[in-house]
């Protein structure tokens, strides 16, 4: 897709020749809920054009550190910035395109398929500048890049978890956002759609897109990503390189399950990225790996 250039941004080819900008940043972030620690001082920059993995055991605070950093959930300590603001004061929401799990999709409101997608375009958007037909193309086109094209007038509750997850990747890409932060993008998608994502991924990292995603299956995607951050227990124990991976639920002691994708088989997407050997990893900063 053809996303256009944010307009206080340099052209694609510029962007790497400059001091590289900082899409998201925190600094000695913490996070409590309901009294208890979750995130526990994590210290992370993504700049951009980056295509960073969260990787970590269930519960190790992957989701709460990118809600986090997108300023949906208050820190309890320390602080976050979106491209060199905090979130309370940044008014470019156009420049992210979030992909949640799938389980609010819909938010129980009836909505069809392309009333979820056109909602990626709000933030583009303006009293005074109602639907257009910029608009109309960008979400037919984000449609037909996950193939949903026929299904664009169904009620999105009446479609599969993996088809309501590819929904919101669409409400995404319709955005044509710069920076996609992506929370389990491909779980319970199917492995011809994870490899389309990763088709999907790959022309907009070339044409200098940011990619922060969640996973625990890296699958076909794991070609594109450049970085990976491990957490466990809500610090960060990994910044660097990708680790390899040593197949899905190979290593004794995996414990990895996965609640928002029943209908995934692990043996659908091969090997995974859930477990791995230290003695595969590259790193910048490497402590303790056992998940
Ligand atoms: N609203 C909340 N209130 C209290 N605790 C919460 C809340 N949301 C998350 N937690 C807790 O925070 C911890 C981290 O949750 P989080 O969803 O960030 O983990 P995760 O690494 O994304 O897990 P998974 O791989 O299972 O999706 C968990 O122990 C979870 O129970």
């Amino acid at each position: 897709m053809t996303a256009p250039v944010a307009h206080d941004a340099p052209p694609d080819g510029a962007r790497k020749a400059a001091a590289v900008p900082t899409a998201f940043r925190m600094t000695a972030g913490r996070i409590s809920l309901d009294g208890r620690e979750i995130l526990r001082g994590i210290d992370l920059a993504i700049e951009e054009g980056e295509v960073v993995a969260v990787l970590g055991a269930n519960g190790s605070g992957k989701s709460t550190l990118i809600r986090a950093l997108l300023g949906l959930i208050p820190l309890s300590g320390g602080s976050t910035e979106l491209y060199g603001s905090a979130p309370a004061r940044f008014r470019q929401w156009w420049r992210i395109g979030y992909v949640p799990q799938r389980l609010s999709v819909g938010g129980g409101v009836p909505a069809t398929v392309r009333e979820v997608v056109a909602s990626g375009r709000i933030a583009r958007q303006s009293r005074f500048r109602p639907t257009s037909a910029a608009d109309r193309h960008a979400v037919s086109r984000a449609l037909a890049e996950v193939g949903l094209g026929d299904r664009a007038g169904d009620p999105v509750q009446t479609l599969s978890g993996g088809q309501q997850q590819r929904v919101l990747i669409a409400r995404a890409l319709a955005g044509e956002p710069d920076a996609f932060v992506m929370d389990e993008p491909t779980a319970g998608v199917d492995a011809a759609s994870q490899r389309h994502l990763a088709g999907t991924l790959s022309g907009l990292v070339r044409a200098g897109r940011t990619v922060l995603l969640v996973a625990h299956e890296l699958g076909p995607l794991e070609p594109l990503i450049t970085r990976a951050v491990v957490l466990k227990e809500g610090c960060v124990v990994h910044d660097g390189l990708p680790p390899h991976a040593v197949g899905a639920h190979a290593l004794p002691g995996h414990d990895h399950v996965h609640p928002h994708a029943p209908e995934a088989p692990q043996a659908a997407t091969g090997g995974g990225m859930s477990g791995w050997s230290d003695a595969a990893i590259g790193s910048r900063r490497t402590e303790n790996l056992d998940l």
